[in-house]
């Protein structure tokens, strides 16, 4: 492992590189020493153990999917570079040269987004299932290879604060997610759920006044407190201390409001990994639902397209078990001019379809400002 300067490390990048950058530390890795490769988290966490005990690698990184059934690859590199973190201006960086889509389709189209947010809520008032999360895929054709890295460096230099990655090679797997499952480094766990959206914008007045609707909204705080309630379930078998706020807190990205809980733990066993703890929590109800079962199914159900890589988590994890993983959202999947974005809503009781819809099409601006396109989709 070599320790270089951020900003180096990030102009090292390319695919099918793998990049993984958080406020604090920006890591790059290179070659595959080895994949590991299991069709659940659980499994996942252990082979990777054992993998990078046997190749006495410094560490493993890698994206697992939102359906267990899709199965999960990391990789174990070749080379690894760290550096500390990355300087971010919070502004747009120099546009890559991409000109407009050739071709923009959401799937499902947005009159059917809004015919699905209904028949969940429908599902909601008549069944056990209290909350879902339903997505949008956005497909861009350009008539050019599009490339990862000037998206990479406008998502870092526009997301400060964000978890920002690139995993693999056609399709390569890009994004800007605020959220962190799981970082464990020692004894200390930390995990930082959201959910509860509100747009951001231009006009100061207006972006104030939703942040307080936000926070003073019942039915955004029920939607938070689900996952909060699960990501603490999961956690507190595993922990000696565990601190959850009574209440969250406003979280600011540069293109959505959140509610956001931090929450701390304590390890009672030093053991257990953070990927064993990813897995433990994965999916919460920020990207599936509650019960998580039913939710599973009905996303199933009303998404006309699969997940792939998006909903689930993205990250790295050393020898020693620490690691840091992120929830694979505000992202998109690359291949050569062909691009997926997703965004996706917690719907509960009392959710309106054409906030919803709304919500996602803000949430889709985090790629697109990246790409330096004007869309509202
Ligand atoms: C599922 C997504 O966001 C999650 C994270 C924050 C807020 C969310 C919400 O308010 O619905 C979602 O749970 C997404 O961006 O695709």
């Amino acid at each position: 492992m070599t320790r270089r300067d951020a900003s180096t490390i990030l102009g090292d990048y390319r695919p099918p590189r793998s990049f993984f950058a958080t406020e604090s530390r920006t890591i790059l890795c290179e070659g595959t020493a080895a994949h590991v490769h299991a069709d659940n988290a659980v499994s996942l966490a252990e082979r990777a153990l054992a993998a990078l005990d046997s190749q006495g690698a410094p560490l493993v990184v890698g994206a697992f999917p939102f359906h267990d059934k899709v199965g999960a690859a990391l990789t174990i590199p070749e080379t690894v570079e760290v550096g500390g973190g990355l300087p971010r201006s919070g502004a747009r960086g120099p546009q890559p040269p991409l000109v407009p889509p050739s071709r923009v389709r959401s799937l499902p189209g947005r009159a059917e987004h809004r015919a699905a947010v209904s028949a969940l809520t429908d599902r909601i008032a008549a069944t056990g299932l209290r909350k879902a999360v339903l997505a949008r895929a956005l497909d861009l054709e350009f008539a050019e290879p599009v490339p990862a890295e000037l998206i990479l460096r406008n998502l870092v230099r526009g997301n400060p604060g964000g978890y920002t990655f690139a995993v693999g090679d056609e399709p390569t797997l890009l994004g800007a997610s605020p959220e962190l499952l799981l970082s464990r480094e020692g004894r200390k766990v930390r995990s930082h759920p959201l959910a509860g959206s509100a747009r951001r914008c231009a006009d100061p007045a207006e972006d104030k006044a939703n942040a307080a609707a936000l926070v003073a909204s019942a039915k955004d705080r029920a939607e938070h407190a689900m996952v909060t309630d699960a990501v603490a379930a999961a956690l507190r078998p595993f922990c000696e201390t565990l601190a959850v706020p009574p209440r969250p807190e406003l979280v600011a990205t540069p293109t959505m409001w959140h509610l956001g809980t931090p929450i701390e733990g304590v390890l009672r066993d030093p053991g257990v990994t953070s990927l064993q703890l990813a897995a433990a929590l994965h999916p919460t109800p920020a990207v599936c639902g509650t019960p998580t079962d039913l939710a599973r199914e009905v996303i199933g159900e009303l998404e006309p397209f699969d997940r792939g890589h998006y909903a689930g988590m993205v990250g790295w994890m050393d020898v020693d078990g620490d690691g840091e993983w992120a929830v694979t959202i505000r992202c998109a999947e690359l291949a050569g001019s062909a691009m997926r974005l997703y965004a996706g809503g917690g719907i509960v009781a009392g959710s309106d379809p054409v906030t919803e819809l709304d919500e996602t099409s803000a949430k889709f601006q985090t790629l697109l400002r990246a790409m330096g396109l004007e869309l509202t989709p």
